[in-house]
């Protein structure tokens, strides 16, 4: 195995510091401040803001400049434009659901790590080509779950997985037992109706919760 690069190797510290990274949807930039701070006392300072809100960028930047505990990351990046915007931002880290070439030409421009997503041996193999040996797996459980992921691991053994889509309580320890696993990735810890409602001690709650998965 090919020692991982500088971004690889920061990518990874985050990764695996914590079972689960919260994917967050945010509809009002001034929640991500006591979301991002209730996350972090909860043991998950690394989040995923999506790009799925007009607010999110304003978002990222706000919780990247006033939360100092969290490690703030951008989803939902679907093209180099979104990328640069949001790096700009302060995104520590960048999430695509999947990997096209204008994205990895994008992100090998940057010093911010991108996580991309893959889910065929095709699609996997062509992002190790360049360079990618830690990807997203999503949808997880629509593209065949756990046993399709577990099913990766011998003939892809390189490649390690945030798998996300359709994870919670009841199937997140059967994705972190799995070889090919580093952490998965969920909204559970943060629902959007909590967020709209405020619920920060309930959502601090569903992350320690969290924290407490074993892998
Ligand atoms: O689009 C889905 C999000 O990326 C996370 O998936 P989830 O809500 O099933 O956890
Ligand atoms: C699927 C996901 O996590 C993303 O939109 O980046």
């Amino acid at each position: 195995m090919a020692a991982p690069s500088q971004k690889t190797h920061e990518l990874l510290q985050i990764m695996e510091a914590q079972p689960v990274i919260p994917v967050l949807k945010i509809e009002r930039a001034a929640d991500a401040i006591p979301l991002a701070r209730a996350l972090a006392r909860g043991g998950l300072p690394a989040i995923e803001i999506t790009l799925r809100t007009p607010a999110a960028l304003e978002a990222i930047r706000l919780a990247a400049s006033e939360v100092p505990e969290a490690i703030v990351g951008a989803g939902t990046i679907l093209n180099p434009a979104q990328f640069e915007a949001a790096a700009a931002a302060g995104s520590r880290f960048i999430v695509s659901p999947g990997c096209t070439a204008s994205l990895i030409d994008a992100a090998a421009d940057s010093p911010v790590p991108l996580l991309p997503g893959a889910i065929t041996p095709s699609e996997i193999m062509t992002a190790y080509e360049r360079g990618y040996s830690v990807l997203k797996f999503f949808p997880a459980e629509q593209a065949g779950g756990a046993a399709f992921l577990k099913s990766l691991s011998s003939p892809l053994s390189d490649i390690r997985f945030c798998p996300t889509g359709g994870i919670g309580v009841a199937n997140a320890a059967t994705y972190l037992s799995l070889p090919n696993v580093i952490c998965v990735g969920g909204s559970w810890v943060a629902p959007d109706d909590f967020i709209a409602a405020g619920k920060w001690d309930e959502i601090e709650a569903l992350a320690r919760a969290a924290t407490s998965l074993s892998r």
